[in-house]
């Protein structure tokens, strides 16, 4: 049986694309696997699990689907749905993941994260992180009517369009020193991250010895997964949209 890690697929209502991408990918790969992880930004926004829109209900039913048939699902919050919480896990029948979190896949013990963290140079990104991901500004957050909240969302997505210029928000790459650092920390070879939408499989040297940086694809305009069993190491792949 397989182990297949995915993240970056930002669903929202206006790509009707990637969501069907994603309807085939649990329908021909997840159905079949042991595990399915999702290391974050697998919504584009989450302003709450009281939201309950179309999109998020009808991945909701698809994702309780195959948990019902026995995949393990678990679920790591990204830097654009660090908000979705047990309710909505529940719902789906998923696991909370902590950002990192070290798992044993198949003998070799691996850190997950979505790679928000890593990007250290992005000083400004991080001072907007520390705040987003503070509890008590979560919970005041929370707290307010959800029209709020939507308005409030429309408003900072806007304030990065214009930004921007309307392309596409530029999300720096890891820092490599910090890479090291972190897995020399948890004491592993092997990570598995997303968030750069720069998908590749790297070396590093960790205290003295080789080891590798998985970095998954965003679904932009391919499928990327990361899959991995008890014969062979991670593989990463793509396939082009049905
Ligand atoms: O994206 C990249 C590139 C890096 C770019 C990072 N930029 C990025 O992440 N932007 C972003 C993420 C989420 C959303 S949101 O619409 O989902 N939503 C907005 C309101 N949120 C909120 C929460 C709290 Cl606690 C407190 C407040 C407060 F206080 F401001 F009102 C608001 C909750 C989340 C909107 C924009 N790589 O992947």
């Amino acid at each position: 049986m397989s182990t297949l890690f995915i993240s970056d697929l930002h669903l929202e209502e206006s790509r009707r694309d990637i969501t069907d991408a994603f309807l085939g990918f649990l329908e021909a790969k997840a159905m079949h696997a042991n595990a399915l992880y999702i290391l974050g930004d697998f919504f584009e926004a989450w302003i709450g699990d009281d939201e309950r829109t179309p999109l998020q209900e009808e991945v909701a039913g698809a994702l309780r689907k195959v948990t019902d048939a026995g995949v393990t699902l678990y679920l790591m919050h990204g830097n654009r749905d660090f908000l979705i919480g047990e309710d909505y896990c529940n719902r789906i029948g998923g696991t909370l993941l902590d950002d990192p979190t070290v798992v044993d896949l198949y003998g070799t013990p691996t850190l997950l994260m979505h790679g928000d963290s890593l990007c250290t140079a992005d000083v400004e990104y991080q001072k907007f992180r520390a705040n987003m991901r503070n509890k008590q500004w979560q919970a005041m957050f929370l707290k307010r009517p959800l029209e709020d909240r939507q308005l409030v969302a429309r408003q900072l997505r806007q304030m990065s369009m214009a930004k921007n210029q309307g392309k596409q928000e530029f999300i720096m790459d890891v820092t490599p020193d910090e890479v090291v650092r972190v897995m020399e920390e948890y004491g592993v070879k092997r990570l598995i991250h997303g968030h750069t939408h720069r998908p590749a499989i790297h070396d590093h040297t960790v205290a003295g010895e080789p080891a590798e940086r998985f970095v998954l694809g965003d679904w932009d305009s391919h499928v990327w997964w990361i899959e991995a069993d008890e014969n062979q190491p991670p593989e990463l792949k793509k396939e082009a949209f049905r």
